[in-house]
């Protein structure tokens, strides 16, 4: 395992609402308590990949822990692509979906343990119309959860299950979606299509529990009817849904076409309506400190 001695801190110092003083006091003296060199970048949603390109190259960091939402690790995502260096997650977003499937324990100790330590896992990286998808992106019912949920007034799991009334009533699902992998094309009608990196929705729906974020491949899942028992039975860790629910196709690569514009997230967030979607595994992994080593 790489030695890490200099560690670049890459703070959201707006994400998920919280002040992140506190936080950084404790990292800071975790990191010199260990003797590490220290790099502070703080984030102003301008021009951040080209400032955290640059203090790359100035300071050669050997690991770089981020302390943001999901948008800010994707953001040091990119800008890794093809490097080398290691990343580690401090969750302070509103929703923290990766850190949800990396399982990473709620107190600040237990995570910078975690993300300051040598299980490295070689995640895979979905890049989907050219923007990069760490967990899971979807078409469908969700995507216009999200889009609704961005502009309500109440937040957390209360504000999404009570914009989800209004939403299920004004949706057009069923859609239609073709569904093109290695020349091979297949019609599913479905409410929600998801292509997922990882298992669970930010929420801790577990929607694709046979999925790994290692296998160099992701999963195409097609939710057929809104069922709301199944639905609340992914809440559990272990579910089993049964292929009347949901379908399932691994793959490397797809191409899906819907007929009319369809709701579009990435990771929690909303995109916008679209209808085509490309979607293929990154050939460069993000080198991700998780709790355990994970085969
Ligand atoms: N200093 C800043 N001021 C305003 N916006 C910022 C600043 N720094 C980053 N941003 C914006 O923050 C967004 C990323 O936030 P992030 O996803 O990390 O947090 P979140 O939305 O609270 O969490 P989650 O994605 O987990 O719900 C980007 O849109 C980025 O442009």
């Amino acid at each position: 395992m790489k030695i890490k001695n200099k560690i670049l801190l890459v703070v959201n110092p707006i994400s998920g609402g919280l002040n992140k003083r506190t936080m950084l006091v404790t990292v800071k003296a975790e990191i010199k308590k260990r003797g590490l060199q220290l790099e502070l970048y703080e984030t102003t949603g301008k021009k951040d990949k080209k400032k955290i390109k640059r203090m790359i190259e100035d300071f050669q960091p050997d690991h770089i822990l981020v302390v943001g939402g999901d948008g800010t690790i994707q953001l040091v995502a990119e800008v890794l692509d093809g490097h080398k260096i290691s990343v580690g997650i401090l969750p302070a977003g509103s929703a923290n979906g990766l850190a949800v499937n990396l399982k990473l324990p709620p107190k600040l100790q237990d995570q910078l343990k975690i993300a300051l330590g040598d299980n490295i896992l070689e995640m895979d990286v979905l890049k989907i119309n050219g923007r990069t998808c760490l967990h899971i992106a979807d078409l469908g019912i969700n995507a216009e959860l999200i889009k609704n949920y961005e502009h309500a007034s109440i937040r957390g799991k209360l504000g999404y299950f009570l914009k989800s009334i209004p939403t299920l009533f004004h949706s057009n699902f069923p859609f239609n979606f073709e569904i093109e992998i290695d020349h091979m094309t297949v019609y599913k009608k479905g409410i929600l299509l998801a292509i997922a990196n990882a298992n669970k929705f930010g929420t801790g729906a577990n929607v694709n529990p046979t999925g790994k974020m290692n296998d160099g491949k992701f999963e195409i899942l097609v939710f057929k009817k809104l069922n709301f028992i199944k639905i609340f039975k992914t809440l559990s860790e272990n579910a089993k849904l049964g292929s009347d629910f949901v379908e399932i196709i691994s793959t490397t690569q797809a191409k899906i076409r819907c007929t009319t514009p369809v709701a579009f997230q990435i990771d929690g967030e909303y995109v916008g309506e679209v209808c085509e979607v490309e979607a293929q595994i990154s050939p460069n992994k993000l080198l991700i400190a998780v709790p355990s080593p994970i085969e």
